[in-house]
C-alpha cells in the first residue's frame, strides 16, 4: 500500500496514517537522554540543539525529508559518527545516566551495548554460523557448545533459526537480501546488546521481507530499546511507539506515534506528513 502524498487533503491523509493503536503515553524511562547535541561536519552544521529521551523497550522512529540528519544522530548515539575525523561535537549524550563522551566509557563497550544494522544487509563473507558467532568470540568467547547455544538463540531471535537451521555453514552471501538482514539482526543480538539502532533496514527489502524484519521489531522490543530512522511514514506509523520529525539537523516534534500523525502540533510536521514537502 503506497501512501499518494501531496494528492490528499489533510485529514484524509491524517487518517490513513492510521497506527491501529490507541495512544499509551507512557511514563518512559529512558536509555538514551540526549541534550543539547549540536554536531559539525567541518564548518558545516547537521545537528542543532537536539533535546530527546529514548524510550526503554519501546520503539522510536525518526522521520524527515533526506539530509535532515536522521543517520547523524543515530550515529552519535553509538559514536559511529566519530569515524569521521571532521567531526565535532558539543552537548551531552547519556546512555543509562552515563555521558559516552566520558574518557572513561570505552567506545567498545558503548558499542557492545548498542548494536547498529544498516540500510544494507553486511554480512562478513564467512558462514551464517560464524557471522553470529564473530561479536562473542570477539569478546573472548571459546567454548563451541556455549558459542552454538548464543548462534541458536539469536538466530531464534531473530526469527531465521527455521530457515537456516540447516544453512548454518553456508556462505551468509548466499542467502537472500531479506535473509542476509535477519543474519545480520542475528550478529548485532548475539552480543546481548541493549539498544539497536537500525539505519533504514528494510530499504533494500522486498515487501515479504520488509513484512518480516517490521514483525521482528515488534518481537524484538520486549526486551530491547529500538531506534529506527525510516523514509517510509507508513513503515513509522505501523512498527514505532514515538515518532520524532527532524527537518533541517533540528528536532521539529517528538510524540506518541499515534499524536505525531493523528494530531500533529507543528505545522512543519504536519505539512510533511501530509505531503506537502519532502
Ligand atoms: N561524512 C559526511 N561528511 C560531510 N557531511 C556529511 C557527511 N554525512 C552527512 N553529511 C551531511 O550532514 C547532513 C545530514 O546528513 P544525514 O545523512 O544525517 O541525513 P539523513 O536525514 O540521514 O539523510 P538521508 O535520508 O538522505 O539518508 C547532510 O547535509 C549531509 O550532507
Amino acid at each position: 500500500m503506497t501512501l499518494k502524498l501531496g494528492e490528499r487533503k489533510d485529514k484524509e491523509v491524517k487518517s490513513t496514517i492510521s497506527t491501529n493503536r490507541k495512544a499509551e503515553p507512557k511514563q518512559d524511562s529512558h536509555v538514551f537522554e540526549v541534550s543539547d547535541l549540536n554536531l559539525w561536519y567541518g564548518s558545516d552544521q547537521a545537528l542543532h540543539k537536539i533535546n530527546m529521551g529514548i524510550p526503554e523497550k519501546r520503539v522510536t522512529a525518526i522521520i524527515g525529508p533526506s539530509g535532515c540528519g536522521k543517520s547523524t544522530y543515530l550515529k552519535a548515539l553509538n559514536r559511529m559518527v566519530e569515524m569521521i575525523p571532521v567531526v565535532k561535537t558539543s552537548g551531552s549524550i547519556k546512555y543509562r545516566e552515563k555521558d559516552i563522551y566520558d574518557g572513561k566509557f570505552l567506545v567498545e563497550d558503548l558499542r557492545a551495548k548498542v548494536g547498529m544494522v544498516f540500510q544494507k544487509p553486511n554480512p562478513f563473507p564467512k558462514s551464517v554460523y560464524d557471522n553470529v558467532a564473530y561479536g562473542p568470540r570477539v569478546h573472548g568467547i571459546k567454548k563451541k557448545a556455549l558459542l552454538d547455544e548464543i548462534v541458536e538463540k539469536s538466530l531464534k531471535d531473530a526469527a531465521i533459526w527455521d530457515e537456516l537451521k540447516d544453512r548454518l555453514n553456508e556462505n551468509a552471501y548466499g542467502l537472500s537480501g531479506g535473509q542476509q538482514q535477519r543474519v545480520c539482526i542475528a550478529r548485532a543480538l548475539a552480543v546481548e546488546p541493549d539498544v539497536i539502532l537500525m539505519d533504514e533496514p528494510t530499504s533494500a527489502l522486498d515487501p515479504i521481507s520488509t513484512l518480516k524484519v517490521e514483525e521482528l521489531v515488534q518481537e524484538l522490543k520486549k526486551k530491547y530499546s529500538i531506534v529506527i530512522v525510516t523514509h517510509n511514514m507508513q513503515q513509522a506509523a505501523r512498527i514505532s511507539d514515538k515518532t520524532a520529525f527532524f527537518l533541517n539537523g533540528e528536532l521539529i516534534e517528538f510524540a506518541e506515534t499515534d499524536e505525531l500523525f493523528q494530531n500533529p502540533k507543528d505545522r512543519r510536521t504536519e505539512d510533511y506528513i501530509t505531503g506537502r514537502f519532502g
